[in-house]
């Protein structure tokens, strides 16, 4: 019996390309519609002793490129931030088993592979909800999700202008100055309000850890695309109740949104369906005049899409040397 493969997280940071990542993630959502993936419910263990939440999340997805059985292991700890030698936020780990034998084959880091699998997700999403007119994206938070988002959708769309804003202003103002310096370019700019940064937008990435809504209805452009991605006391804890109620809301998978998303249930908030369906185009496009919202909770069949990729291109490079 051989050992596990451990690939780890600068590895998989060489290894991770945008075409791929969106491929892949596009082929899990699609797959969680079309049943040809199973996710048992994640399950979330906090920690009494710190702020630390474990969540497990395992996932098989039945897939020619991308299939995979596999497990994230993740945990979120928002005190890393602030430790001297700050740590991200959010950690994990991916193990990748061996489908017919069930014998443990990989380890692969899973921190990068979150970041760019969500910021994808995000991306997937505009590409079937929001087809055209992109002018103006504003991205609030200026943590690891609103940079690679920021990253992401500088890749594949041609926005004239990504805001990006912070509820400490200092952090905006430092990413966009990378981003620009990176791109040499001058299309990202920092906002000092959240207000100033959603008004006029025709995208939205809302990626912090608010605990009450840092988006408010009236601030909205007709047709904006929403992406909901962070979790602050729930997951839809960062959009007011309003837009909710009056826009066209959209979920990665029913049985994580059935007890994750509850709450909005309660408020009487209708999900439109899966992501997927309208990948599939059996869900209709949403009118363009709509305000549509994906709110993203993250899933282990994308966990496992992008595992198995880089495990491919991890073998595949180990062959050529
Ligand atoms: N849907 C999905 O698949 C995934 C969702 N997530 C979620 O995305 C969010 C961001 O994660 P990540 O970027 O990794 O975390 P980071 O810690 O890197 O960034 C968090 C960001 O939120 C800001 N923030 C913290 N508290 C508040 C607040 N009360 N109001 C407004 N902004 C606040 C922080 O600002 P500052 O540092 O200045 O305080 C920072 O910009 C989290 O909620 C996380 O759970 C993450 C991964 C996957
Ligand atoms: O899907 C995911 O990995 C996560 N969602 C929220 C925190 C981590």
């Amino acid at each position: 019996m051989s050992n596990p493969i451990f690939i780890h997280e600068d590895q998989v940071k060489k290894l991770l390309n945008w075409d791929s990542t969106f491929d892949a993630v596009e082929a899990a959502l699609e797959s969680v519609y079309n049943k040809r993936a199973v996710q048992s419910p994640r399950t979330f263990t906090q920690s009494t002793t710190s702020k630390t939440l474990l969540l497990t999340m395992p996932g098989h997805l039945d897939n020619e490129r991308f299939g995979a059985l596999g497990c994230k292991l993740v945990t979120v700890a928002p005190d890393n931030i602030n430790l001297e030698h700050p740590l991200p936020t959010i950690n994990a780990q991916i193990l990748l088993f061996e489908e017919a034998t069930g014998i443990l084959k990989a380890v692969v880091g899973g921190t990068e592979i979150t970041k760019w699998r969500t910021a994808a997700a995000s991306a997937v999403a505009t590409k079937h909800l929001k087809p055209k007119e992109f002018q103006v994206l504003a991205i609030l938070g200026a943590g690891v999700q609103g940079r690679i988002h920021a990253i992401c959708f500088n890749h594949f769309y041609d926005f004239k202008e990504i805001r990006i804003w912070n509820h400490n202003v200092h952090k905006a103002e430092t990413l966009v100055q990378e981003l620009n310096q990176v791109y040499n370019c001058q299309k990202f700019k920092c906002c000092q309000s959240n207000e100033e940064c959603v008004r006029g937008a025709d995208v939205v990435v809302t990626a912090t850890f608010a605990k009450s809504p840092i988006v408010q209805k009236e601030w909205l452009k007709d047709g904006v695309h929403i992406n909901a991605v962070g979790a602050g006391l729930v997951h839809h804890s960062e959009l007011s109740e309003s837009i909710y109620q009056s826009s066209h809301v959209y979920i990665d998978h029913w049985a994580g949104a059935q007890t994750e998303l509850a709450g909005l249930g309660k408020l009487g908030v209708e999900f439109k369906g899966e992501i997927g369906g309208v990948i599939t185009g059996d869900l209709p496009p949403p009118p363009l005049d709509q305000v549509t919202v994906f709110q993203s909770l993250g899933m282990a069949a994308e966990d496992c899409a992008m595992a198995r990729l880089i495990y491919d291109l991890f073998i595949q490079e180990s062959n050529m040397n």
